[in-house]
């Protein structure tokens, strides 16, 4: 017999609204009993009576045993996620800024008060990866996992590269369609996909890792010289997060763009759609796809989540608390595209092993092998509108 959920749900916008109307088309034994927003004077297309604007109504109703939490204040959230496992009600969430930043902290509170946390829509959308990676890949060795892992960045790059549409507006849209952080160079800069990463990497591999200790360089300085090279060599440019096990029992973490060859699943992954590429011992490559963003799409993984709760579902994760479980490494080499003007950048990354160059007044690149743990020493002074860096081909162990 499932148990009666009683809901109070926080936030009823892009995602809140979207699960709202996927529960309505249920007959579900659960009731949405209080609904939290920011904004009071907000028209809303539910009883005035179902909202309030204060937090506490909700987390202090012992009635509502569920907190669904949907809103976009990763400090607010982290409030209100860790107060209600505490007054032991169990949460969903689809926040990966603040599940990224405190899941060391809130794997302890769940098993502190016997409540339960799950949080599917928080990495990419709909796609079902955390459970997945929880439960079907408890038994194999997984040599990686990378895809495309936001849907905003996907979507401006497909504008960009396909329909020759600019930055700005390629962004305009992405923002008006709901997939876009209130903050958007979350998305474009490559810290959305770092934070999911975060969280699937600690259900891969049983590695809890802060974001500040990741590697991320996103879309933000990508030029129509960038494209026009990447369409020149028959590729397409893709924002790639990717999590490698190599050497003793070490996994790497990084995001950055790729250029990505025809032959690859991620090659044709379009718009706000994602893509997961699991790599693992005997079932070799594995090719999760669907979308990564939108109320509807995510709301139904959130809704996924909720019902799961009705069995009383939890992450157990089995793999952090092995006691050969991995560590996280940066002793790792990249084969990269570097768009520069100024030479000085490519003594300071000390690049290896180049293959390609091109000089030209006003832009130069080149094709060469680069240690990750220059990237992270040089992160800032590579983000400018001068440059572009790219992963083109496989890396390797430094
Ligand atoms: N949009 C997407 O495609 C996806 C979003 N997510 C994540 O889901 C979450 C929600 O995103 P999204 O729906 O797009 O965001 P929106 O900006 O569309 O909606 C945010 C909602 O949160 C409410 N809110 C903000 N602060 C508070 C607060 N302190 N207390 C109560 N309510 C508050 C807002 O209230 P008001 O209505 O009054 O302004 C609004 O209803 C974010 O963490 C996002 O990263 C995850 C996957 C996909
Ligand atoms: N901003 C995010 C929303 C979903 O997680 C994205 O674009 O993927």
């Amino acid at each position: 017999m499932s148990t009666k959920l009683t809901i109070g749900l926080f936030g009823f916008g892009v995602v809140g609204q979207g699960l709202n109307d996927i529960i309505r088309t249920k007959d579900l034994n659960l009731e949405i009993k209080k609904i939290a927003i920011k904004n009071p004077e907000k028209r809303r297309t539910l009883p005035e009576e179902l909202f309030t604007t204060d937090s506490s109504i909700i987390l202090n109703d012992p009635e509502i045993n569920t907190v669904v939490e949907l809103i976009n204040d990763a400090d607010a959230a982290y409030y209100i996620v860790k107060t209600a496992l505490q007054k032991g009600k169990n949460v969903v969430s689809a926040n990966k800024k603040m599940i990224a930043e405190h899941l060391e902290e809130l794997l302890h509170l769940q098993e502190q008060y016997g409540t339960s946390l799950l949080y599917e829509g928080a990495v990419c959308g709909s796609i079902p990866i955390i459970r997945n990676l929880e439960e079907y890949y408890d038994n194999e060795l997984l040599y990686s996992i990378r895809g495309i892992f936001n849907g905003s960045s996907n979507y401006i790059l497909s504008k960009t590269f396909n329909d020759n549409l600019d930055y700005p507006t390629a962004l305009k849209q992405a923002q008006d369609l709901g997939f876009a952080e209130s903050n958007p160079i979350l998305d474009v800069g490559g810290f959305d996909a770092k934070s999911k990463l975060v969280i699937a990497v600690s259900h891969a591999y049983g590695v809890l890792t802060n974001p500040d200790d990741v590697f991320n360089m996103g879309i933000q300085n990508i030029s129509p010289k960038d494209i026009q090279y990447a369409k020149e060599k028959n590729f397409k440019i893709k924002l790639v997060p990717t999590a490698l096990e190599f050497g003793e029992r070490q996994v790497v973490l990084y995001v950055i763009p790729r250029m990505i060859k025809p032959d690859d699943f991620l090659f044709n992954v379009e718009n706000e759609y994602n893509g997961v590429i699991v790599q693992a011992a005997f079932a070799d490559q594995q090719f999760f796809f669907g979308k990564g963003a939108g109320g509807h799409p995510t709301g139904s993984a959130v809704l996924s989540d909720i019902a799961a709760l009705r069995y009383d579902y939890k992450y157990e994760y089995k793999k952090y608390r092995l006691n050969n479980a991995y560590v996280q490494s940066n002793d790792y080499v990249l084969t990269i595209y570097l768009r520069y003007t100024d030479d000085s950048i490519l003594n300071k990354l000390d690049i290896k092993e180049v293959t390609e160059r091109f000089y030209s007044p006003d832009f130069s690149y080149v094709i060469g092998k680069v240690t990750l743990k220059n990237l992270m020493i040089h992160a800032e002074e590579l983000d400018n509108a001068d440059t572009f860096i790219a992963e083109i081909g496989s890396g390797s162990q430094q």
